[in-house]
């Protein structure tokens, strides 16, 4: 690699000062979602995320003819309306409640006496990971733990997020420690949160004949190449279901959001509900537990879609419990994850009050507990 070469790879950076104390920072990288319900903005975001041959394993030649010949022509304008559905005033849903978690995790890690810095990331779309990991080290973060917001790892996802980290570090000249957090679909506070949401809900409804537990999918295929995905979907519905002290026959795990042609983990959620209805379910509850926040594939595909199906299949109530999104429960298991993740390092930074402040206030603004 020549001179000027390697300037162009590796940017300037301000100069390293010794002696100054190392800051930590959590970056809860979520999936990313369209800047707005619109064709143009949908056609942005589907060719960045389905151009990642982590989500789609075609050769490159075959895939890129489907994908511009085809898919980026027809399909924008077909999931525009769909998001337009279920936009909020703050906009799309994944990014609001995504936002709103790392502000309060923020706050709650401030409370427990951490001076550290939380943000949040989109793999697809904006803020990017690049962007936020430039804006932490511009902050002095020397410390940096990777937070994806699926519990479940898979190549499709985690890993996807982690391929981004890397691609960031591989131009940095002086990348700080970095932490990644690999998975926590067994971790007792995230079952005990997803558990919480749900006796609530029975508070208030009663339980149904059938909860149905549905996971985002993944190809088949991927699986026998090595994904834990699926094994992982099974371990947290198993300890959901003793959580909650369901028999086997009162719950069910189902894979949605098939997407193409190619056979996708099974049962497939719509028409497992449309065959439950069929063999006289009337009530049923669906809870998606792989998604942390709601968005498009559980407001539009499950609580819209999912649920027409399964009335018009016979079916008499359906209702959809919504995602773990900024609930108190869910931020403590996120808070307790980050902390464990945490320890170890070599030193411990100290507590600014300024800082402190500042955290609580955010907190306190979004109604978090004192
Ligand atoms: C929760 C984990 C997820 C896995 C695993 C996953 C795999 C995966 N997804 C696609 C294709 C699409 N997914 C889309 C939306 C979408 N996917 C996830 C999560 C996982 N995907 C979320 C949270 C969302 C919603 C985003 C939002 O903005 O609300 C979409 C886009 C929507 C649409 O046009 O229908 C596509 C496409 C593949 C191919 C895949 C694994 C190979
Ligand atoms: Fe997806
Ligand atoms: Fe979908």
């Amino acid at each position: 690699m020549g001179g000027r070469e390697y300037r162009m790879r590796f940017r300037p950076e301000p100069p390293y000062t010794h002696g100054q104390p190392p800051r930590t920072a959590v970056l809860l990288c979520n999936l990313g979602t369209p800047e707005a319900p619109t064709a143009s903005a949908l056609r942005r975001y589907l060719a960045q995320f389905l151009a990642d041959p982590r989500v789609v394993e075609i050769p490159k030649p075959i895939w890129w003819l489907i994908l511009h010949g085809i898919i980026l022509r027809v399909r924008p304008k077909k999931s525009a309306a769909k998001y337009a559905s279920i936009w909020m005033p703050e906009g799309s849903p994944l990014k609001v409640w995504t936002e709103r978690q790392a502000t309060k995790l923020s706050g709650w890690l401030g409370e427990r006496g951490h001076q550290l810095t939380v943000r949040y990331a989109m793999r697809y779309g904006n803020p990017s990971v690049a962007a936020e990991l430039d804006r932490l080290k511009a902050e002095g973060a020397t410390r940096i733990l990777i937070l994806p917001a699926y519990p479940q790892y898979s190549g499709t996802t985690t890993a996807s997020v982690f391929d981004a980290v890397y691609a960031w570090a591989a131009r940095t000249r002086n990348i700080p420690e970095l932490r990644f957090v690999n998975r926590y679909h067994d971790d007792p506070g995230y079952i005990a949160a997803l558990a919480q949401r749900i006796r609530a809900h029975w508070q208030s409804h009663g339980q149904p004949d059938k909860l149905v537990m549905s996971f985002h999918g993944v190809p088949a295929r991927t699986l026998q190449l090595g994904d834990p995905y699926h094994c992982e979907c099974h371990k947290t519905a198993r300890l959901l279901a003793t959580e909650l002290g369901l028999e086997a026959s009162q719950w069910q795990l189902t894979f949605q959001s098939r997407f193409g042609k190619a056979k996708w983990l099974e049962p497939y959620t719509e028409p497992t509900l449309v065959a439950l209805a069929q063999s006289g379910v009337k009530h049923v509850q669906v809870v998606c537990p792989g998604f942390t926040s709601d968005c498009l594939e559980t407001l539009e595909e499950i609580n819209q879609e999912a649920r027409e199906a399964f009335l018009h299949a016979g079916g008499q109530t359906f209702e959809y419990i919504p995602c773990l999104n900024d609930s108190d429960a869910w931020i403590t298991a996120l808070a307790d994850l980050a902390e464990r993740h945490l320890t170890g390092w070599p030193t411990r930074e100290l507590p600014d009050p300024a800082a402190l402040a500042a955290q609580r206030a955010a907190a306190l603004a979004l109604g978090a507990k004192q």
